[in-house]
């Protein structure tokens, strides 16, 4: 199942700098294997802001529900959920 993942970060201004900088690290390894591993399929910034809009490839609610709340920044963000399925018109035979 496809999904359409809006992460809004919003770090308290008060955490500091260095633990910041391990969290989005740790982020950054994690979301590098989902990557990899073909489940988070897309992961795009939205231009001017602390967002990103992704795409995960999940067996079901359940699976998205564990990868997204094991997130180092889970704590930290505000996430919109979309669940997508294959448009009528799309010339993308493997939805790429
Ligand atoms: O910076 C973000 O948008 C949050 C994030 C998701 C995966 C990652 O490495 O950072």
């Amino acid at each position: 199942m496809l999904f359409h993942v809006e992460m809004t970060v919003k770090l308290p201004p008060s955490m500091p700098a260095e633990q910041a900088a391990e969290i989005k690290a740790t982020e950054k390894a994690y979301s590098q294997e989902l990557q990899r591993s073909g489940k988070w399929r897309h992961l795009w910034r939205v231009a001017g802001s602390y967002s990103n809009v992704s795409i995960f490839d999940v067996e079901d609610n359940t699976e998205l529900q564990e990868l997204v709340s094991n997130l180092p920044l889970f704590p930290y963000m505000e996430i919109s959920v979309k669940p997508l399925c294959r448009h009528p018109s799309s010339v993308r035979e493997d939805d790429s």
